[in-house]
């Protein structure tokens, strides 16, 4: 079977980003991501919607998710938020969720953390009852642990790692059942990032106040196990463009493993360098990746592969000379 899923989800449009089209997976957090959220909750309602998007609407001008308190909240955040958040802990407070749905908003569901696949799912199901079916999913991870060190209030979604553990096989299969597009939580955790989308993750959800260096950790595993995994499906030049960059960027990271790797294997070998170039292993690697890369063929690759060998070796012999200095 291949790494690579197709993309076919609906895409639900949270302002100008799209969750689930075929393009790359979204990032929802802090700085640094491609749309903020803030929970009501955070501040056990003692914030009214309009104050909390102010503030976020302040530094940010992209899209904005709201998680309400309560129902006082529902009009404020449909008159100035761009999707709003049906919290883990609260998910199954079903008149609230239908209030939410009714705002005709996009909702982002998270799972709650003692949540079946069908009881998350029939919260889909309940917005599209509400005549609301722009619906993401967010697995949100499974209470499994004592909530010991837990912090952010009995009221706030779970903190991952701390009690909570992420369930990439349930978010998978509630893509394939709902189709609709899924996201996994992180909080402030980017170590699932790079797992989370290599299985099919839409998006990732932060914390509404991760650091930056979070959403930059979630943004190189959107971008780079992204490019590996998710086939996207462009449409225009400006999209291509974007995708041709991720592919690169990883492309980059691949580079740059590959020359250290080589550089080791001429440190290895009693004749290193351009001196002791092997071409029948070369052309047995370029073979090897013929396999992988069809369309190319031995005659596309062996044209690159020898200008990466090539780099590769100038890179080992520039660092041996700098060490006999
Ligand atoms: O495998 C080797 O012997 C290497 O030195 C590594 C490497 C490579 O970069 O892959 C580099 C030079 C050789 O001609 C063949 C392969």
């Amino acid at each position: 079977m291949s790494l690579t899923a197709r993309a076919e989800r609906g895409a639900v449009h949270l302002g100008t980003l799209a969750v689930g089209a075929t393009g790359p997976a979204v990032v929802i957090g802090g700085a640094g991501a491609d749309a903020r959220w803030v929970s009501l909750r955070d501040h056990h309602g003692r914030v009214p919607a309009a104050e909390a998007l102010a503030g976020v609407r302040a530094q940010w001008a992209g899209p904005v998710l709201v998680e309400p308190f309560s129902s006082a909240d529902l009009a404020e955040i449909a008159a100035g938020a761009d999707g709003v958040v049906v919290g883990a802990d609260w998910m199954q407070d079903f008149r609230l969720v239908r209030a939410v749905a009714g705002l005709g908003l996009p909702v982002l569901v998270q799972r709650g953390p003692a949540a079946t696949l069908e009881e998350w799912l029939a919260i889909g199901d309940y917005c599209v009852a509400e005549g609301n079916d722009q619906v993401v999913l967010c697995e949100s991870g499974s209470r499994v642990r004592a909530a010991a060190g837990r912090t952010g209030g009995a009221a706030a979604p779970p903190a991952r790692p701390a009690d909570t553990v992420l369930d990439l096989a349930l978010m998978r299969e509630a893509r394939e059942r709902s189709g609709r597009p899924v996201m996994a939580w992180l909080g402030d955790d980017p170590a699932l990032a790079a797992a989370a989308v290599a299985a099919g993750a839409d998006g990732l959800l932060l914390a509404p106040d991760a650091a930056p260096e979070t959403a930059a950790a979630a943004q190189e595993a959107v971008t780079v196990i992204g490019a590996v995994t998710r086939r996207e499906e462009p449409d225009s030049v400006l999209a291509a463009r974007g995708a041709v960059d991720r592919v690169d960027a990883a492309l980059a990271v691949l580079l740059e493993r590959r020359a250290e790797l080589a550089g080791t294997i001429q440190r290895l070998k009693p004749v290193g360098g351009f001196a002791g170039r092997d071409m029948d292993r070369e052309r047995r690697l370029v073979a090897a990746m013929a396999r992988r890369a069809p369309a190319l063929g031995e005659a596309g690759l062996a044209p690159v592969m020898n200008a990466v060998i090539e780099a590769g070796l100038r890179l080992a012999e520039e660092r041996r000379a700098a060490r006999r200095d």
